[in-house]
């Protein structure tokens, strides 16, 4: 069959964005360089567009600036989509590919004498802060906390007087005293920036040109300090920013963030949807409605697409609800893939959700009430959680299946029995060593025996006997006895590693990714072909997100009314937009799953808004 006019028409239209990757390209010219601002819809290709202005200056300017030592610097969100960028781009070592985090550490970290004064500074100011409030605040719990707070700090700053070396790990816990925060390395880091003529001489020395991908949640004192280094140094620094303002999901990003753009700044739009199916770009643009009108087009290719939307009353079984609508999905889809777990993706709004799901509550309720644990608690770098993931499971699959070589090999690698040193002590009879430690693993595997599952506890004691595995010094407070006065997070750790092995091994799971859940927020950036995207207020714990406000099952508060009056942030418009950013998610077919007491409220204003029609609803 020969083309119509309108079918070339249409494949044209899938390029009307093209131009916008000309323009990004055109503001790295030598006579014209410009700064810019790309902000524009879910899978409109930010990313793309991202990476091909790296490929693009990879190859005008790269042997330049290797020749001058210089980098490109890039700043992603998250350590996966850091990995992603950089495997996109051949780990090209003209790149520097970071998170917000490291990129701040590696820039400062050198300049110890003046970290120094900065957490000794910072620190007597959070005291004098705090002791304020203890003097006008009442009584009771909050303030034994502050007291506690106090004291805590005045621990840390008496002993930073003979710190030599501040460290800080951008992906894991940061525990001793002479380690800084992730807060802490933020707000440092965007302050040198922001203050310090030589800093600022050494970030546009070092990278002349910066881009920042999902900059509306680019933490604001960053964005700040990099809109002052522009102003002093546009001449030789260049920033290039990429964005959706309707997927800002943290309140620590720029909120205002469109309107303090330099006049100057180049500002390409795109109106382009191409991940997604007709129907689900419909919903996008009219959740998008709500907030800014922006709307997205779907490709000539795009195929139409389901979406539904089931209600069910939080009193349900919830696990049954969603295998019932992962079943009809299959029915109303065709698409049989709903019928695996593993083929779709169910975006909780909290961890917990998928705790309670997954089976790893016992574990997870009391490190996270603890509130010591935060990203370490999600990305599972909790350095026991860790060690009893990485090390002891595929240990105990090795022995469980008789592969004496996996066995040994783990055994090498990681067990001070048979490292080079011990090794290297024992010249006569090392013998001893391989059957010492044979000894300690047959020790730690009788725990598994007669189809037991262990404790993390118990395996962690019999390591810790036998000398197999190093074990931190926190360990030892974790498998004694609880005494009044101890840290809280040894108490949260110990009652956390009481549970059976395998609730470690699905905790772990989640949190490195492996299972068919995530968060609402952890999905940003990422496609997946089927999406069910779960509402559940009853089950979300902070006061940030309400959906039964967004979906009218529940009035507006007070705040939410009077933020509304002076044109602020409120919490309906913070959830609309993670509704908008879990619901992009989705390619071909799109679940909602709402749970609500006012199962008529949802229905309709899901229907006013005309985000379902009627037929796309169902009360499950
Ligand atoms: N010009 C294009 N032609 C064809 N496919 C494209 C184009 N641009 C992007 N895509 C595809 O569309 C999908 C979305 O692209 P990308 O992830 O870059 O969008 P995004 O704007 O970063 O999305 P989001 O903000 O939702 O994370 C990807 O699968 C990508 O390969």
């Amino acid at each position: 069959m020969s083309k119509s006019i309108c079918d070339e028409e249409q494949l044209l239209d899938d390029h009307v964005d093209d131009h916008v990757d000309e323009e990004i390209k055109k503001c790295f010219s030598e006579e014209n360089p410009r700064s810019f601002f790309m902000f524009a819809g879910a899978g409109s290709g930010k990313t793309r567009s991202l990476i091909n202005a790296l490929s693009f200056l990879d190859k005008e300017k790269g042997a330049v600036l290797s020749a001058n030592a210089k980098q490109i610097a890039v700043i992603t969100y998250t350590n996966v989509a850091c990995e992603e960028i950089s495997r996109r781009l051949r780990y090209k070592p003209i790149f520097a590919v970071s998170t917000i985090h490291s990129f701040l550490w590696e820039l400062v970290k050198s300049y110890q004498k003046d970290i120094k004064e900065w957490v000794i500074y910072s620190l007597t100011e959070e005291i004098a802060k705090i002791e304020d409030k203890q003097s006008k605040g009442r009584g009771g719990i909050a303030a034994e906390k502050r007291l506690a707070d106090i004291k805590r700090k005045k621990d840390r700053l008496f002993k930073l007087k003979n710190v030599k070396r501040f460290s800080y790990n951008p992906n894991g816990e940061n525990v001793g005293y002479d380690s800084l925060n992730h807060s802490e390395v933020i707000k440092m880091g965007a302050e040198f920036i922001a203050t310090e003529d030589t800093m600022q001489k050494i970030l546009t020395g070092k990278y002349p040109i910066l881009l920042i991908d999902e900059s509306q949640d680019t933490k604001k004192e960053l964005i700040d300090a990099l809109f002052i280094v522009y102003e002093k140094h546009k001449s030789t620094f260049q920033v290039g920013m990429f964005g959706d303002t309707m997927q800002r999901i943290y309140t620590d990003g720029k909120d205002d963030l469109s309107n303090c753009i330099p006049e100057e700044w180049e500002k390409p739009e795109k109106i382009m949807n191409h991940r997604s199916a007709i129907r689900i770009v419909e919903l996008a643009n009219t959740v998008r409605g709500t907030i800014d009108g922006q709307r997205q087009k779907a490709r000539s290719d795009a195929s139409k697409g389901t979406v539904r939307l089931f209600i069910a009353l939080p009193s349900s079984d919830k696990e049954e609800v969603e295998r019932r609508v992962a079943k009809i999905m299959a029915e109303e889809t065709g698409d049989a893939s709903w019928h695996n777990e593993s083929e779709y993706k169910s975006l909780i709004l909290e961890h917990h959700m998928a705790a309670s799901r997954f089976g790893f509550n016992s574990l997870y309720e009391p490190l996270n009430s603890s509130g010591y644990f935060d990203t370490s608690l999600r990305d599972g770098s909790i350095s026991e959680l860790s060690f009893l993931a990485k090390v002891i499971s595929p240990l105990v699959i090795a022995y469980q299946s008789s592969n004496d070589f996996e066995v040994s090999r783990i055994v090498r690698r990681h067990s001070p029995l048979l490292n080079k040193k011990t090794f290297a002590a024992e010249r006569e009879d090392q013998t001893i060593l391989l059957q010492k430690a044979e000894n300690a693993v047959q020790e730690l595997m009788t725990l598994w025996e007669n189809e037991s599952i262990p404790s993390c506890l118990n395996i962690l004691k019999s390591i810790k006997e036998t000398g197999l595995f190093e074990l931190d010094k926190r360990v030892d407070d974790i498998l004694a006895e609880f005494i009044e006065g101890e840290s809280a997070k040894i108490t949260a750790l110990r009652k956390a590693l009481e549970v059976p092995f395998d609730e470690l091994e699905r905790y772990y799971s989640y949190a490195t990714d492996n299972t068919q859940f995530a968060t609402h927020q952890g999905v940003k950036g990422l496609e997946f072909p089927r999406v069910m995207v779960i509402l559940d207020d009853t089950e979300a714990r902070g006061f940030l997100f309400s959906y039964e406000k967004v979906f009218g099952a529940k009035e507006k508060t007070d705040t939410d009314k009077k933020n509304e009056r002076e044109g602020k942030d409120t919490s309906i418009m913070r959830t609309t937009r993670l509704l908008y950013v879990a619901c992009t998610r989705a390619q071909e077919s799109l679940a909602v799953v709402a749970y609500t007491n006012d199962i008529e409220a949802v229905s309709s204003t899901a229907i006013s808004n005309n985000w379902f029609v009627e037929g796309e609803i169902m009360s499950i």
